[in-house]
């Protein structure tokens, strides 16, 4: 479904990304995992288009993406729940929401019905603001506001960060209700190692630009971890 090919990037002079490739498929949940400042943010800035590509190509369900604008990416299936979710915490939850639904297509005016079944707590808070939410809530937040454009892929970079331990989990019964009952393929960016075998079908493991690793989670194995993930 995603397709990176020889991605090389780089800030002024820094090589951050070395000739890295991988291919996401389609209905899996993948896990980008790595240290801190390997370079996994500037790898989903590149899909995202939030950063020009040096060279490399990116591939989104056959056709080359890479030169398009963001907003063309989003448009073609790609949604994305930023880092620290960027909830409009003076705006109501439903404003935030009916944000997103002027880039639909069809110009839809009410938020669409799925939306709030699939997350409860928002409907019954939809006139309260945002900033008012708790940050699991800000999360469901954030991911609902993505899900308005239906995307087929939908990218999340660190979902948990920030998020107090005994809601982590619910987050991650979120994007695996997504991901398994909805078709959604999901590709996270998560240091939390339980989180991610609780929702990961396949790892990818970065070091220092490069990939290192990569597989179905249940081989990532204490000596991956030890040597890439400790600290
Ligand atoms: N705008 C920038 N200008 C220059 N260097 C940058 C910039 N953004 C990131 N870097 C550097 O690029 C490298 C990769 O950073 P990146 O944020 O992609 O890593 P990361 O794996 O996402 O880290 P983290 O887990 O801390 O978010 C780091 O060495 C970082 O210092």
């Amino acid at each position: 479904m995603l397709s990176v090919r020889h991605l090389n990037q780089f800030y002024g002079q820094s090589h951050i990304l070395w000739d890295l490739s991988l291919n996401i498929r389609e209905g899996s949940c993948a896990c980008l995992m790595g240290r801190n400042g390997v370079g996994k943010t500037t790898l989903l800035k590149c899909l995202l288009g939030l950063l020009p590509v040096k060279t490399g190509e990116i591939q989104f369900n056959g056709l080359p993406i890479h030169k398009l604008a963001t907003e063309n990416r989003a448009r073609s299936g790609i949604g994305y729940v930023p880092q620290g979710r960027e909830i409009f915490s003076l705006l109501s939850v439903e404003e935030n929401l009916q944000i997103s639904l002027g880039a639909r297509p069809d110009k839809a005016k009410g938020i669409p019905a799925h939306i709030y079944q699939m997350f409860p707590v928002l409907k019954e808070m939809r006139h309260r603001r945002g900033g008012d939410l708790s940050g699991g809530q800000q999360q469901q937040l954030a991911i609902a506001r993505a899900l308005i454009l239906d995307p087929k892929l939908l990218i999340l970079d660190e979902p948990t960060e920030g998020i107090q331990p005994n809601i982590v989990r619910e987050i991650g019964e979120v994007i695996k209700r997504l991901n398994r009952e909805h078709g959604l393929t999901v590709l996270l960016v998560e240091q939390k190692l339980p989180f991610a075998r609780q929702v990961a079908s396949d790892f990818y493991l970065m070091d220092k630009g490069r990939l290192v690793a990569e597989g179905p989670i249940a081989d990532l194995n204490e000596g991956i971890i030890a040597e890439y993930l400790s600290v």
